[in-house]
């Protein structure tokens, strides 16, 4: 008897949310997967449905191959299917991708337990994390937890409409298992969209969730019309409470994985664009709450800095330690407790 040779099955992408950047990565993933003997040809787009001028949103991309409402102009490719039901979405997916606002992210694991291919890894894009008494929780350990898989995540300067043009970016993937790593490099890398590696799950993620904290810092700075010098300082105080914030409740963060795009770079893009420092910056100007300006400016896109800024507080309060993240205290009050936008310079004094 001859000897038998077995071909590898391959792995099945899902891709969990379909906002502004979800529907981003799906184009990249459609793309990639054709050209790819690693990957399935199908992706599956998990999309929360909502009607759109009549139309239920899955329908609309599954016939015109845009996600008109959250990534208008953009084809996604024809080999990406759009499901409504969650579980239809991820059936026998071994690649998951996390795409969702954080605050999303336990409710929906909650409906994938126990529905999950045993062979599954995942990564999270999620920009946030949760906060418990004994502090943070971050959002790839949740997936993990409920899942029971191994998680990487991915975070770096990524303002999801430039990407959508194939302007040049940069991003990096924190992975635990070397080839986990690379499978979703190889899964989401182009020539405009560079990965970059790094042994530090936790740390990629952290930087990305508060990042979009000082955003909010650079977006008042605008709104008081102060200028660069001021934003500079904004985002030189907030990079040092971030570091200092991060290493305080992980131990293992590399030193590195601030210079990576998920670090200082991030905080750069996302104190010149982003959604969490344009509506920063409306807050200044309009007086409105950032709850009415997220819904009149954003059109079903949520902001992460807010929240984040509250959950941030949570631990920061519960230690004392205000006098040690004076920035990220001062923008929770503006948030919040309604300080006036100036009175942050009194509080980093
Ligand atoms: N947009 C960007 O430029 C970038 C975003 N990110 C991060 O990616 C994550 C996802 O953001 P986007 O794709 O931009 O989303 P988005 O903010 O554009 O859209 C919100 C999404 O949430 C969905 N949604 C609303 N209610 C829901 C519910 N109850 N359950 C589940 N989903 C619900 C909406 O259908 C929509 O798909 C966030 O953590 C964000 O910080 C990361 C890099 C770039
Ligand atoms: O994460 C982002 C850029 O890297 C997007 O930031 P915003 O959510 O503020 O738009």
């Amino acid at each position: 008897m001859g000897k038998e040779t077995r071909i590898a099955p391959k792995d099945k992408v899902a891709i969990i949310g379909s906002g502004n950047w979800g529907s981003v990565v799906a184009k990249i993933a459609g793309h990639n997967v054709k050209r790819s003997s690693t990957f399935h040809h199908e992706v599956r787009l998990w999309v929360f449905e909502e009607f759109v001028e009549g139309r239920k949103l899955t329908e609309i991309i599954n016939e015109r191959h845009e996600n008109v409402k959250y990534l208008p102009g953009h084809r996604i490719p024809e080999n990406v299917v759009a499901f409504s039901n969650l579980l239809d979405a991820t059936r026998d997916a071994t690649s998951l991708i996390f795409v969702l606002p954080h605050q999303f992210v336990e409710n929906v694991c909650s409906q994938l337990k126990g529905h999950i291919n045993p062979n599954a890894k995942a990564i999270s894009l999620v920009k946030g994390f949760n906060t418990t008494d004994s502090g943070i929780q971050p959002i790839s350990h949740l997936i993990r937890e409920h899942l029971q898989l191994p998680v990487c995540t991915l975070s770096g300067a990524n303002i999801a409409n430039e990407i959508a043009e194939e302007k040049f970016s940069e991003t990096t993937i924190g992975y635990e298992s070397q080839g986990d790593g690379k499978l979703f490099k190889e899964l989401l890398e182009t020539p405009y969209f560079r990965v970059g590696l790094v042994n530090d799950v936790v740390g990629v993620e952290l930087c990305g969730a508060l990042k979009n904290v000082i955003a909010i810092g650079a977006g008042i700075v605008d709104g008081l019309k102060m200028g660069d010098n001021t934003k500079a300082a904004i985002i030189r105080i907030g990079v040092l409470e971030m570091r200092s914030f991060i290493k305080r409740f992980y131990e293992g963060i590399k030193d590195e994985t601030f210079f990576h795009s998920c670090g200082l770079a991030d905080v750069i893009t996302s104190c010149y664009g982003g959604r969490n420092r344009r509506v920063a910056e409306a807050h200044v100007v309009t007086g409105k709450s950032f709850e009415v300006l997220e819904k009149e400016l954003l059109n079903g896109q949520k902001l992460q800095g807010t929240l984040t800024a509250k959950e941030l507080n949570r631990v920061i309060a519960h230690d004392g330690l205000e006098n040690e993240f004076k920035l990220f205290t001062a923008i929770y009050r503006v948030i919040v407790e309604g300080l006036p936008p100036q009175k942050i310079f009194e509080y980093i004094l």
